[in-house]
Formats: C-alpha cells, structure tokens, sequence
C-alpha cells in the first residue's frame, strides 16, 4: 500500500511592501497602509509544498504571523488525503479547537491566520490534481465539494442538500461556460487611479491611460471630504465619459445618516455602488442605507471585512448588500468562500470579490471563475476588482487584457513569491527594509 502524504512542517514569514511611500492603497480609514501578508509554507514528506497568504496592512502583520504558528500543532503529521477526503469536518476541527476557538470565534486575527493556512491546503490540493483551483473546484462532484463546506449556523438558510442542488442544477451547460471563460475572461474594474491620497493629476492620468488600455470599470474612494469626492468624480467622469461604470469605496467611515446624505449629493456622478459606506458588522444599517440609496440607483456593497458566513448569512437575508465582495483571506479560506457564493446564488446576489491588497487578486479570480462555470452560470453584473500593485513579486501573476481577467492556467491556488521578494521584504531584516531603515524611509519598530 502506497504510504500517505503527509504534513512535515508549516512555516510563515512576516512580508511587508512599503506602499504608503506613494499612498498606494490609501483610503478614508487606512491613509497610508504598507500592504503586507504573512506568509506561509505548508511542506510534505514528498517535497510538495502549498503555499498560502492572508492580508493586513502594516504592523498587525506579526500578530497574524503568530497566529498562524498557532495552529502548527494542528497540522504537522496530518495526512494530506485525510484532510481531503473530509475537508469540511478538518476545517470545523480547526475553527474550534477549543483553546483557540476564544480568540475569534471565526473572525478577526485568528480566521485571517485559519484563511491563510486553509488556502495553502488548496494550493496543495491543486496541485496534486494538476488544475488551477478553479478548474479543480468546477470539476469537483457537487457532493464532494459540499463537503468541503462547515454548514454550522448556516442551515436555516441554505442546507447541504440545497447547496448539492444549486450545483446539480448547474451541471448542464457547464462546458460551454468553461470555454467561453477560456476565450473571453472575466469582467474586472479596476481601483488602482482612485486611491484616496492621489493628486488629481495623477488620478486624470492613470484614468486616462487605464481607457486607453480598454478599462470600462472603475472604483474610487471617498468618504473624507464631500467637496473633494464630488471633484474627484467629475474628473473620472470627464475622464473616462458616462458609459464606463464608477463605483466608490468608503472604508466604513460614514454614520448610517451621513452615508445616506453623502452619496445623494454624488449621485449626479452616476455612481453604480458605494462600498462599506459604515460599520462592516452594522446589517440593519446597511439595509437602511440600501434602501434610502435605491432612488438614485446606488447599490450598497461590501464583504471586505465581512468576518464569516453567519454574517453573510444576515446581510444576504436583510437585503443588506446588492453586490457581495468576498474576500479570499477574511474568510477562512476557499471552504467558506465557496459556502458564501453559494448562499449568494440563492439570493441572487452577484458575487463580485475584493482583491484590493497583497496576492488578493491573484486568489479571488479563481473564485468568480468557479463561480460562473458552476453556480451562478453569468457574468452579468459581476466584477472582479484589480489593483495593480505587487504583482511583479508573484511566480503566477495575474493576467487581465482589455480589463478582463485571463483564466489562470498554472496548476494549485498559487500565491507563491520570488525567493528575491521575499529576501528583500521580510520584515524587519529583509535587504530592502534595511535600506529604507538606514535612509529614514521608516523607523524600525
Ligand atoms: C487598505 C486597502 O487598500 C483598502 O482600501 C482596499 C479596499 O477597500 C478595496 O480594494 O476595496
Ligand atoms: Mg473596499
């Protein structure tokens, strides 16, 4: 008998990008964040490895890094076909171990550390199989896949047997789908000239160029003065015309009132959606806001911080999100991903992810891929966020043309980064943060 795969160590390494030197990423709650991720390996006794990463913006990074060494003990001599033949049961095993399961439960720093081990299982997984983890998950048997999926607190709204439904009803038309994705890729916006510390110049600039590159879809921030919004977006909309869908992005920073008030006054702008307009756990005042905005033809959106699918659960339920931004690293991994697309298939919500921070992208194309050829079945209304920073530190980068994101081809869920990068930026003694130390870019902490 063949001996099994199985688990020999799980490290993780603190990497951090310096992107508040030039505000890249910058918004109304976070004005200048370092985009950082932990990093984490997860190797076997034949020499494979997953790789996975979460994001934080900054110093909070080693607190998840911790986190992450946490649930080494977890890990370390499990067999790989044990944890995938009853993914669903291994992931609960996880989020409830019952000396850790206080530090959440399944939210906060402990389920961005959960995410981040949980994907580099998948990119494990993937690769044993030889497929990019969407092709991996489209392929997968319903039941098999459902499996996957800890449906605790979720039941009264979707069950395993309609989840297996929903994907059953699927199967038909499921090629077409696929090669019409491997043709034409999938819709994105993109955020990268919008970020709230820009100049205008700047932002007519890489709004022009993004035009000429085939960009329909954009995403500006707001949310700290009404008088610069509103002259931000009339130089996006002079910029890029009145076809072009704008989107803007509030970073949780409005009171319920002030978010209703705010975007009346940006409406003429022909905005299709404000994202986290207040409090990421506040349902009943996003519900409020959604339909306070409804008449000016604003749709709330959020999900970013959105901590785990109970919490989708309710903002599916209450009406409370028109657009559902999943994020591959808030929740925890691609298991409750995939739980919270499926949910979102029952309420008929599109599922358009955030990729807004380090390797998000490169993570959540997979998800909507997955999302089109198996659940939902259309890319109407759906989007993928891009923001073009980092990317030239990843092995697989993604790939977009004419603002469309390109079917990843390159087998496993891969995050994985040049052993250059990871040399440079580890922090704090990575080459280039000794260099930015020694000039006074940073103080080291
Ligand atoms: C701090 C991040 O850049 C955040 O602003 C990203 C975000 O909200 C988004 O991409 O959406
Ligand atoms: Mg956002």
């Amino acid at each position: 008998m063949e001996k099994p795969t199985k688990i020999t160590s799980v490290s993780v390494k603190d990497i951090r990008f310096p992107t508040s030197l030039q505000k890249d990423g910058s918004d109304a709650m976070h004005k200048a964040p370092d985009y950082s991720c932990p990093y984490v390996a997860i190797v076997t006794d034949t020499g494979l490895a997953g790789y996975g990463t979460t994001f934080t913006v900054g110093r909070g990074n080693h607190i998840v890094c911790c986190a992450v060494e946490a649930f080494e003990k977890q890990l370390v001599g499990q067999a790989l076909s044990d944890i995938f033949n009853d993914f669903g049961s291994f992931w609960q095993s996880l989020v409830s171990e019952d000396q850790m399961r206080w530090l959440g439960p399944e939210k906060g720093v402990i389920h961005l550390a959960t995410a981040a081990i949980v994907n580099a299982l998948w990119d494990l997984w993937a690769k044993i199989e030889k497929k990019p983890l969407w092709k991996l998950l489209v392929d997968m048997e319903p039941e098999k896949l459902v499996s996957t999926i800890d449906f605790r607190h979720m039941t009264d709204t979707l069950t395993k047997e309609e989840a297996i439904d929903i994907l059953k009803k699927m199967q038909s038309g499921k090629q077409e789908r696929e090669k019409e994705l491997l043709e034409k890729g999938f819709p994105a916006y993109t955020t990268s000239c919008g970020w709230l510390g820009y100049s205008d110049e700047k932002i007519k600039k890489l709004a022009t160029e993004a035009l000429a590159e085939g960009w329909t879809r954009f995403k500006m921030k707001v949310g700290a003065d009404v008088k610069d919004d509103c002259r931000r977006a009339k130089i996006f909309r002079e910029t890029v015309g009145s076809d072009c869908l704008l989107m803007v992005d509030a970073n949780q920073r409005w009171e319920v009132q002030e978010a209703i008030d705010w975007m009346k006054q940006m409406a003429e702008y022909k905005i299709l959606f404000i994202e986290e307009p207040t409090n990421p756990d506040d349902v009943m005042g996003h519900a409020t806001i959604a339909e306070a905005l409804k008449p000016v033809g604003i749709g709330v959106a959020t999900g970013e911080m959105c901590q785990n699918r109970v919490m989708f659960k309710q903002f599916l339920k209450a009406g409370a999100m028109q657009y559902c931004q999943i994020d591959a690293c808030r929740l925890g991994g691609v298991n409750e991903c995939v739980a919270v697309i499926l949910l979102a298939a029952k309420y008929k919500v599109p599922v358009c992810p955030h990729a807004g921070g380090v390797a998000l992208c490169e993570l959540v194309q997979h998800l909507s891929m997955f999302d089109f050829v198996a659940v939902s079945g259309s890319m109407e209304n759906r989007m993928i966020e891009f923001a073009d920073h980092l990317h030239e530190h990843m092995l697989a980068p993604v790939v977009l043309k004419g603002g469309r994101y390109q079917a990843p081809q390159t087998p496993g869920y891969v995050v994985g980064m040049h052993d250059k990068s990871l040399a440079d930026f580890e922090y704090p003694n990575g080459a280039e943060w000794q260099r930015m130390f020694k000039e006074g870019l940073f103080q080291p902490e």
